[in-house]
């Protein structure tokens, strides 16, 4: 039933058992494409886990990952240890293969969100459901990982972004995703309404954004690189401690500056196929737009990460970002 869960909420199709018991609890469903599991017994250590993929609809690689973790649950080669609440978020665009149907879903998570519309409408209901989810669990440490792909190849393939916040992230963070194979983790420099920084912002969850390879069609991934992550996934699922790597393996970056793209006459100006963390020396052209005129490196050399021109006006274009010290 849980593996069948993506199937039939890929498909539109209302799932054939809406709750259910599994190895060391039950789950139940409590929204289209929103999945709950309660263990009777929770680990002390156990964080409340929020895990979300889909919320770009063409991001499939994620999904596999999250099916292949609920078909162990399933066929009890784990044993629920920690409060989950596991998220596809955005069904339409996943059944269209599409990052998203009208509006980018990944810039929608804030409370003060008036736009109408059916994205919209799911980032509302997304933040209900973790709102409600979180304060059924008090008093317990929260976690969100949210499972994307990018567009691009990537210097690094597989890295987190971590959210803005006032608070440091927990140390023992840096620790799991160095064992999971991250390679790089990217600093977020102001709030960007991302579903990640929702659970950190309001919540206080550590959060991540994760990158985990390039985007590609359902049955295209290969998941042998993702196999780290799953262990990690797996840990959490069962509550108990994940396996820990040293940090000091990861490169780290901060955004120094977001490129907007303001008008239709927007251009960057290298070429598309260019990987994540492309880094470009001082004084090189980066952008042209109409109203915002050349945008060029200062004097220090700046990366580039995710870069499309094709974003909706307003939107993030790319982010330019420097290497920074590990934390401490
Ligand atoms: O590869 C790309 O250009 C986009 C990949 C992607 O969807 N990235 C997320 C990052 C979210 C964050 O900044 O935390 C996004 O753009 O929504
Ligand atoms: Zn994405």
């Amino acid at each position: 039933m849980l593996a069948e869960w993506l199937d039939q909420g890929l498909e539109g199709r209302p799932p054939s058992r809406a709750e259910g018991g599994v190895a060391g609890g039950r789950f139940r469903l409590v929204a289209p494409g929103v999945l709950e599991l309660v263990p009777d017994a929770p680990s002390a250590e156990a964080r409340a886990c929020v895990l979300s993929a889909g919320i770009h609809g063409n991001e499939t690689a994620p999904m596999e990952l999250l099916g292949e973790v609920l078909a162990r649950l399933e066929a009890g080669l784990l044993c629920l240890g920690a409060p989950l609440l596991v998220i596809l978020g955005n069904p339409e665009a996943i059944r269209r293969g599409e990052r998203y149907v009208a509006t980018n879903l990944n810039r929608l998570f804030c409370r003060d969100l008036e736009e109408a519309g059916d994205e919209p409408d799911r980032a509302r209901a997304l933040m209900a459901e973790v709102d409600a989810f979180y304060a059924r669990h008090p008093g317990r440490e929260r976690l969100h990982y949210d499972l994307h792909t990018a567009i691009r190849d990537s210097r690094f393939p597989r890295f987190v972004v971590e959210p803005f916040a006032a608070t440091p992230t927990p140390p023992e963070q840096w620790r799991w995703l160095a064992a999971a194979g991250i390679q790089a983790v990217l600093h977020q420099h102001r709030h960007s309404w991302t579903f990640s920084h929702y659970a950190r912002h309001y919540h206080g969850a550590a959060a991540f954004t994760l990158e985990l390879g390039r985007a590609r069609p359902f049955g295209h991934n290969d998941l042998t690189p993702l196999a780290p992550m799953a262990r990690l996934l797996e840990a959490l699922v069962e509550g108990r401690a994940p396996a820990e790597g040293d940090p000091g393996a990861m490169t780290f970056f901060r955004a120094e500056h977001e490129l907007l793209r303001h008008s239709e006459a927007f251009r960057l100006c290298f070429p598309d196929a260019t990987p994540n963390f492309s880094e470009f020396p001082p004084g090189t052209r980066l952008a042209e737009d109409a109203v915002a005129g050349e945008t060029r490196v200062g004097a220090t050399p700046l990366s580039v990460v995710f870069p499309n021109a094709e974003v909706e006006i307003g939107a993030r274009a790319a982010l330019l970002v420097v290497p920074s010290p590990p934390p401490a």
